[in-house]
This record gives C-alpha cells, structure tokens and sequence, in this order.
C-alpha cells in the first residue's frame, strides 16, 4: 500500500524525490505530508462480501489487527499487528471493547469510550503507541510528536506515549477551554518526556500552530517533528475498524447500516465513510455538530464559511477549521490534487470555501448534517437520560443527528465519543444527577499539575518545542 498528498497529483507522489513512494511506516512517523496536504492511501482496500462475512466471528483485536493490516501492507506482518492490538485493547474497562447499547428502537450507541481516558481517542491512540514503538525501534529513529487538542486527544497522546523510549510528546491546548477532567487528565501526567502547553487561543489556533510546524522543512527535520492528531493517516486506519466491527454485529454485510458520529476534527467520521468505501453497505453518514457548526452549513447550502469558535458545552467540539474535510474534498475533486490544494490554499486566505457543484453534490449523496446549540444539548441529554442511556454531551449530539437519519429496517450506529464522567457539570445540569466516576479517574484530583502558558504566537510555541526536544542532548 503506497500513500499521496491530497495536494499532489498520484502521479508525482511526495516521496519520490527520496526515490520511493510513501509506505505505511512513512506516513505513520511524517504525520503530515511535507506540501502541507494530508496523506491518502492510493486507493482504498476492498473487502468482499464473504470476507466481511467471515469477519463476524473475530473478536475486536483480531479484526482490527485485520483492518489495519489493510493499509500497512507488507510494512508490519499480521501476526505483529494481532500482538499489538491484543496489547492495546488490554487496558480496556469493558470486556466487548467496544459494546453496542440500543438507545431506541433502531438506535445504537457504539460506545467507544471505555479505554484509560474515557473518550473515543484511546480506540487508535493505544494502538499508535504499539505502532511508534515497533517503527522507531525498526528505523533506529526518535520523534517529537507535537499534538493539537481541544481536550480528547491531548490525554489519550499523553497516555499511550508517556514514558516511550524515543518519542517527546508536546500536546498544546487551549487555555481555559477544556473541561476540568480533561485537563486534569493532561496536565497531570508527570513522565519526563511529556510537556504540555496551554495556549491562550483556541483550538483552530493550536492545529494551525501544528500544521505550520510541518511546513517549516528545517524545523521539521531540527526536532524529527511527528504527528496524533488525525492528520495523521494510521489514526484513520484504527478507526475505521469499529466501524466495520458494529456494522457487521448488526447484519452488515447482507443489510446496510448508517453511522451518526459527532464531528469537529472530521476524523472519526471520515473512518466511517472508509468503511463504506471499503465495501461495508452504509445507508447515510450523519454528521452532528454544535453550535461551531461549519460542517452543517456545508452539508446544507455548500456554504463552508469560518467564524470565531464559540465555546460549548461540547468543548471537544469547539472546531471551525475540520482537518479531514480535505480528504473526502480530494476524493470528491476526483482526486484532483491541484483542484484539492487551490481549494484548501483559499479557504486558508478567505476563510470560506464553497466546492464545485458536482463535488458537493457527490458529497451530500453519503453525507448529512445537524447542529444542536447548548440548549438542544441539554434537552437531549435529559431526555436519553429519562429513558435510561445517560450520554455525555457529545454523545447526545450524535444520538439527536441519529434520530435524523433513521429509517426503517436499518440499524443507526451512533458513535458515543465520551464517557458522561469527562463532563459531569454539563450531566449534572442536564440531568440533575452526576455521573458515577469510573476507575480511570481515581486520585485525578490529588495528582500535582504542570503545564506551561504561551500566547498563539507561532516562534514563541516553536522554540519551546526545540528546546524540550534537545533538553537531553
Ligand atoms: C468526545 C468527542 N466527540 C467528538 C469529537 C469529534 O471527533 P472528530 O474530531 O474526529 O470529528 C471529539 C474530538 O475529536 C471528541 O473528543
Ligand atoms: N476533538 C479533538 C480535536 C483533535 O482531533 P483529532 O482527532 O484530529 O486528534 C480533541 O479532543 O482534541
């Protein structure tokens, strides 16, 4: 399997100036593609229908181990990825990994947040610390990963990498626009090679501070800069597997499924369009936003148009800059990676984007979206909680975008992204209660924090990164 920038043309792939196309392993370690595009793979794997078939009888590490495969191709052997990804779903809280609870009749919460940190991001995290580990041992390398976090991200990173020989991590999050668990949860992480910084910004500030990280090619190579967030192709590949896995637990393949994912990042549900592009039958992808509803806008009128973030009670969601956007624009363009580049070098300049016709309606034929503010959010909570599933404020963005897509005699697999306890002032307001705190969060409000404020000042962030990465040389 060989990877391309969505902002070259197939053709002249990036790495063939080293003399070689992009491996897995190239992409997993270069996070970003050094045009400023994101790695795509050059076509997407297929997967038959008796294939999917045998696929039921796996259990989670197995079929994940299958899926990711995939898309390493001949870099990491199966039986290596069936070892890790049994090691990565170890630490998990729940003994299906990743159970399917029916919310309503046809509705199904895929609850992906039972990993060390509660949210959705241990699901690939866990498995990019096996992989890290595995190819810097391989190329004899080390990493300085810097990461981008509006709060999941930056705790899952810090826990799947603390401590790892040859990797620095950096996870840079936006001062004050977390929730208390969720910094706790980063700032509180004592390892030496963690540094955490909180930026007096927003997200969009921090991702934009990464990607011109990236596409500084000296500075790149000065600290071996590498990337989690899910610029980062091997973060897809790990998220498409639970994808594929509720599906065929619900009849998939001889019956279709749809998927409602809350979206900020476009990540997650861009993983789940992979499994329909990978052969899985998917009926519709509803896209759930909250009030920074960019995505929304798109799916409705074609209209992509940046205006400031505003804080929610969905803080994971605080996003108007969607990284993935690009890829499923790249594959809509026809995997024009000029048209992809000019589209995305405009919308950096303007802020608005609108796509050709014929892209945009190719995009909504899969894709369709809804938004909640804080107040629908609440009255959604409180109503799921009334009727027994207790969701956190993400969760009930996806469950409501659900809702929106049924239709009869297909399943809806919601992908719950956060367990309640990550935010239990928004539970408490919405429901009265406050969720019951689970194991993973023991001691969190005993452990010292430490974390450095920097304004959004790109050299400011920059010299802090180079300095932590030489601290030891
Ligand atoms: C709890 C939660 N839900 C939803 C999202 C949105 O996911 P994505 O960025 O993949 O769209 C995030 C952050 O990414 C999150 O942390
Ligand atoms: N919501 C995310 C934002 C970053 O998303 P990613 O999937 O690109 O890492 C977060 O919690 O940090």
């Amino acid at each position: 399997m060989h990877y391309h920038s969505t902002r070259s043309a197939p053709s002249s792939q990036f790495a063939a100036s080293q003399g070689a196309p992009a491996t897995f392993t190239d992409v997993l370690l270069g996070g970003l593609a050094p045009d400023g595009g994101l790695y795509v793979p050059s076509q997407w794997p297929k997967l038959d229908k008796e294939t999917l078939r045998a696929w039921r009888k796996l259990d989670y590490p197995a079929l994940a181990a299958r899926t990711i495969s995939l898309f390493a191709g001949e870099d990491i052997p199966l039986p290596t990825l069936e070892a890790m990804t049994k090691r990565a779903y170890s630490r998990f809280g729940h003994s299906a990994i990743v159970p399917l609870v029916e919310v309503s009749p046809g509705l199904y919460a895929l609850e992906l947040f039972h990993g060390p940190t509660l949210a959705f991001k241990d699901m690939a995290m866990q498995m990019l610390g096996e992989l890290f580990e595995e190819a810097l041992k391989r190329r004899n390398a080390h990493v300085t990963i810097v990461g981008a976090t509006s709060g999941d991200t930056g705790s899952a990173a810090l826990e799947a990498f603390k401590g790892k020989e040859n990797v620095n991590i950096v996870i840079l999050h936006p001062l004050g626009r977390t929730s208390e668990v969720q910094r706790r949860q980063m700032t509180s992480v004592q390892a030496p090679n963690v540094l955490n910084i909180a930026i007096e910004g927003d997200f969009d500030d921090c991702q934009a501070m990464v990607k011109a990280m990236f596409a500084d090619s000296a500075f790149r190579e000065e600290v071996h800069l590498s990337a989690v967030n899910s610029i980062n192709w091997a973060r897809i590949a790990a998220q498409v597997a639970y994808f594929i896995h509720a599906a065929l637990k619900l009849g998939a393949p001889d019956r279709p499924v749809s998927f409602a994912v809350p979206t900020g990042n476009f990540g997650n549900v861009l993983a789940a369009w992979g499994a329909k592009q990978m052969g899985v039958p998917v009926s519709r992808l509803c896209v759930g936003s909250n009030q920074n509803d960019i995505l929304t806008r798109f799916l409705h009128n074609n209209d992509m148009s940046r205006s400031p973030v505003a804080p929610s009670l969905s803080p994971s969601m605080d996003i108007q800059v969607s990284s993935n956007f690009e890829r499923l624009l790249h594959e809509s363009l026809g995997r024009d990676g000029e048209a992809c580049k000019a589209t995305m070098e405009s919308f950096a300049q303007t802020g608005a984007m609108a796509v050709p016709e014929q892209a945009w309606q190719r995009i909504t034929a899969h894709f369709m979206g809804r938004s909640l503010d804080d107040g629908a959010t609440l009255n959604a909570m409180k109503r799921f909680a009334d009727g027994g599933y207790v969701a956190d404020p993400h969760t009930a963005i996806g469950l409501v975008a659900g809702e929106g897509g049924l239709e009869p005699g297909v399943p809806m697999i919601v992908a719950a992204t956060a367990h309640p306890a990550k935010f239990p002032d928004a539970v408490h307001k919405a429901t009265g209660q406050r969720p019951a705190q689970p194991a993973q969060l023991e001691g969190l409000w005993q452990r010292p924090e430490r974390c450095l404020t920097l304004p959004a000042d790109l050299a400011k962030v920059k010299q802090a990164v180079a300095t932590f990465s030489r601290r030891d040389s």
